[in-house]
């Protein structure tokens, strides 16, 4: 009785007449994935389709690996697809790590592979791409993502089973076997895969973890490596059902807003803090700012949230700002000319009593309760950074003076108006920094200027302009 194939065959994860996009390192795990499935392919009609990716890191011993790999597919009577690349130089170019590159690159490779099966006529969804990622791996990777800091989602590690973009399953059969037991098969069935030798060096933070971390932890606990698995089962069961009630509350409670982003309903403040965070966590995924969100980003929205005040605001990555609109969190895309400036570019707002506010050097700082009796109680999220339209004005002492105007008088080229930053609200411009395309001297509206009455202070700062 084979244990390993029989745990594969068992998983689920294999189905009958799948096309199967195997990559092939040609180390312990990968050899063992390919034997498995090379046995269970007659009995469940598989087609197997190797793929090796060198990533010209290790001169030699990577072309003896590819040579290796490629001469198995033969003798298998299975063509290998092999793809070949610098990575060291494109993760210099891309100022990543070569990990971090090797990795969207072997995807790359293996979506590339399967995409000809598309076109060679096979249904998308009888294409899986196999990997070996095993228990070992799956344990490491947890404790990698508990120290970089995570929640819930990656807390649970590494999915056996899921789709990428492109449709294409992505399963990893061997995930529930630990390593060892990967080792064991390979000496039965005399596979003698490639050992590399980066794997042996701490240099890579993943590699510290394996040599040195899960060591010393097994110390304190010899079954370590079953506790993280199970915390990392119980976190995936959480996370399953908070994706459900997230689902579901966002399709009633969430409404997409044109170009301007999201608003939630106004019970969202009443939700259990933990459903709400998913919520808002799975929002900031449709608008493609997940991966960038730090811990501060979400106390900044739990914190306006909590406020309620239609005056707070947080900044969120990309130049999104969180604001409350009558009662209901809205999560505000960049105003268009804040995206047609350099993407570093970003509008910075804070109101705060008189006697806590600072005066960040080239910021603009106006007596939020003047601007509020002007423009309501939201006049926050009325601010924005944009370039001049018609009918601008800017408030100066004892009246107004048109924008048109005043860069006539500063002599500001016709083709340069069109580029200078301005802070508006409505037609009335507040603020105007002083940069290479703008005015002399920076401008501001006297109609809100700071007074000894002053009880709020709003604090406007254009980020990023030099
Ligand atoms: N050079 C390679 N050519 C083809 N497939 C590879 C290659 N290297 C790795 N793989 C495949 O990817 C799987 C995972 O490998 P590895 O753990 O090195 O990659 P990773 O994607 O960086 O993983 P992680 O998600 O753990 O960071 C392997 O089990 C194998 O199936």
């Amino acid at each position: 009785m084979n244990t390993v194939v029989d745990a594969v065959r068992n998983s689920s994860l294999i189905r009958e007449h799948q096309h199967i996009v195997i990559g092939l390192s040609g180390g312990p795990d990968s050899m063992c994935l390919f034997s498995v499935l090379k046995n269970l392919s007659a009995e469940l009609d598989l087609k197997l389709y190797p793929v090796h990716v060198n990533h010209k890191i290790r001169p030699g011993e990577a072309e003896a690996d590819q040579a290796f790999v490629e001469r198995l597919c033969r003798e298998s009577g299975l063509d290998c697809y092999s793809v070949e690349f610098d990575c060291r130089a494109a993760a210099e170019a891309r100022g990543e790590t070569t990990e971090e590159t090797g990795r969207w690159m072997r995807y790359e490779a293996f979506r590339a592979r399967a995409e000809a099966l598309c076109e060679q006529g096979v249904d998308r969804k009888d294409i899986a791409v196999a990997l070996a990622h095993n228990a070992d791996d799956q344990a490491e990777t947890i404790m990698f993502r508990l120290m970089r800091g995570t929640g819930v989602g990656g807390l649970s590690g590494m999915a056996a089973e899921r789709e990428d973009e492109a449709g294409f399953r992505i399963i990893r059969p061997l995930l529930e076997i630990p390593k060892s037991r990967i080792l064991e098969y390979c000496r039965e069935h005399d596979l003698q895969p490639r050992t590399d030798r980066t794997n042996a060096s701490t240099e890579y933070a993943r590699n510290r973890i394996r040599l040195e971390l899960m060591p010393a932890l097994r110390q304190y606990n010899p079954h370590i490596r079953e506790a993280i698995l199970r915390l990392g089962r119980s976190a995936a069961e959480t996370r399953d059902y908070l994706d459900t009630m997230a689902a579901a509350y966002m399709k009633e409670g969430m409404e997409r807003r044109g170009e301007t982003g999201l608003c939630f309903r106004k019970d969202l403040a009443e939700l259990h803090p933990a459903l709400r965070k998913h919520i808002i966590g799975k929002a900031l995924g449709t608008l493609g700012l997940f991966q960038d969100m730090t811990s501060a980003h979400y106390s900044g929205i739990e914190a306006i949230l909590r406020s309620g005040s239609p005056s707070a605001s947080a900044d969120l990555p990309h130049g999104y700002r969180a604001c409350m609109e009558y009662g209901r969190l809205v999560l505000r895309a960049p105003s268009r000319a804040a995206e047609a400036e350099p993407a570093h570019v970003r509008l910075a707002l804070t109101v705060l009593p008189a006697e806590e506010a600072d005066f960040p050097p080239g910021a603009a700082v106006f007596d939020a309760d003047a601007l509020e009796d002007a423009y309501g109680s939201d006049f926050v999220t009325k601010i924005t950074l944009r370039t001049r339209g018609s009918g601008d004005f800017l408030g100066i002492r004892g009246g107004r003076k048109k924008i048109q105007d005043l860069f006539v008088d500063e002599k500001i080229p016709k083709e340069k108006r069109d580029r200078i930053p301005l802070v508006a609200i409505g037609r009335e411009v507040l603020f105007i920094p002083r940069g290479d395309c703008g005015p002399s001297r920076p401008r501001y509206s006297a109609n809100y200027a700071l007074s000894p009455d002053t009880k709020r202070v709003i604090t406007v700062e254009i980020i990023g302009i030099v």
